[in-house]
């Protein structure tokens, strides 16, 4: 069967990533995860005290410190899903916190950063084959992908589902803090000058504020068989 580029795309904890995920795993694609690539370039700078006491990035550093970011993909053999090591170092975890979701739309603002993450993103594929998620996929990053999905959901719904994933995995949240912050990525990410989110005219819209993760699941792989025919 022939091999395609899959490009998701869509606003914040709408279920983008558990999408792709679990497409990649039945069709045997390998699955990207840019957003976890914006996270890392994140976390490398506030560990480096690339923000000042405003918040602001100091470009100019982080200009110089990219030859530092190395972001890589490896499998987990016990979940069957990749997870993400920045300089080596697993930082699946890491990338997931509040703090780092707080100052990532600052860093994904900034061109040189875009720039260096698409290249790489572009290489990884080359030989298709591929699902990516994120929010520039089907505009920039793969604008001939055979199928582009643009997801959605209510920021409430989104918020609660951010909300009971932290609570699940142990990690201290406040729901009124994650649905300002859903907003607030939503409104820079849309806005930005640099490749904003926004649907690509070819792409197909699914508004799952009301679906299962096995309903939309069931209604992305008849996507992709239509697809592939
Ligand atoms: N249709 C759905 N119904 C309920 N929860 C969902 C649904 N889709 C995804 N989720 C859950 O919502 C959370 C955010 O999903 P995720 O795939 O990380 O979103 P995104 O990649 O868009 O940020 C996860 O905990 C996921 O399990
Ligand atoms: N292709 C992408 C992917 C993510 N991003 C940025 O990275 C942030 C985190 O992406 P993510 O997909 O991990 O976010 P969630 O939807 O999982 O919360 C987004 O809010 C965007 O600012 C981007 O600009 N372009």
């Amino acid at each position: 069967m022939k091999k395609i580029i899959i490009a998701i795309d869509g606003f914040s904890s709408c279920g983008k990533s558990t999408m792709a995920k679990n497409l990649a795993h039945e069709i045997g694609y390998i699955y990207v995860d840019t957003g976890a690539m914006y996270r890392s370039v994140t976390l490398f700078a506030l560990r480096n005290g690339l923000f000042d006491s405003e918040g602001k990035v100091n470009t100019d550093k982080l200009r110089d410190r990219m030859k530092d970011i190395h972001i890589s993909f490896i499998l987990n053999h016990e979940t069957g899903r990749p997870e993400t090591y920045l300089n080596n170092e697993n930082v699946e975890q890491e990338i997931r916190t509040m703090e780092v979701s707080q100052h990532v739309s600052l860093i994904a603002a900034i061109p040189f950063v875009r720039q260096a993450l698409v290249a790489q993103q572009q290489q990884m594929g080359r030989e298709k084959g591929l699902v990516m998620d994120g929010r520039d996929i089907g505009t920039v990053v793969f604008p001939q992908a055979e199928l582009k999905i643009f997801v959605t959901a209510t920021a409430e719904v989104r918020a609660q589902r951010r909300f009971d994933e932290l609570r699940d995995k142990g990690i201290p949240a406040d729901y009124d803090t994650i649905l300002q912050n859903v907003k607030e990525r939503d409104y820079i990410d849309s806005h930005r000058s640099v490749s904003p989110l926004c649907k690509a005219a070819d792409a197909i819209e699914l508004d799952n504020s009301h679906l299962s993760i096995a309903e939309q699941q069931q209604w992305l792989m008849k996507q992709y068989k239509k697809a592939v025919e």
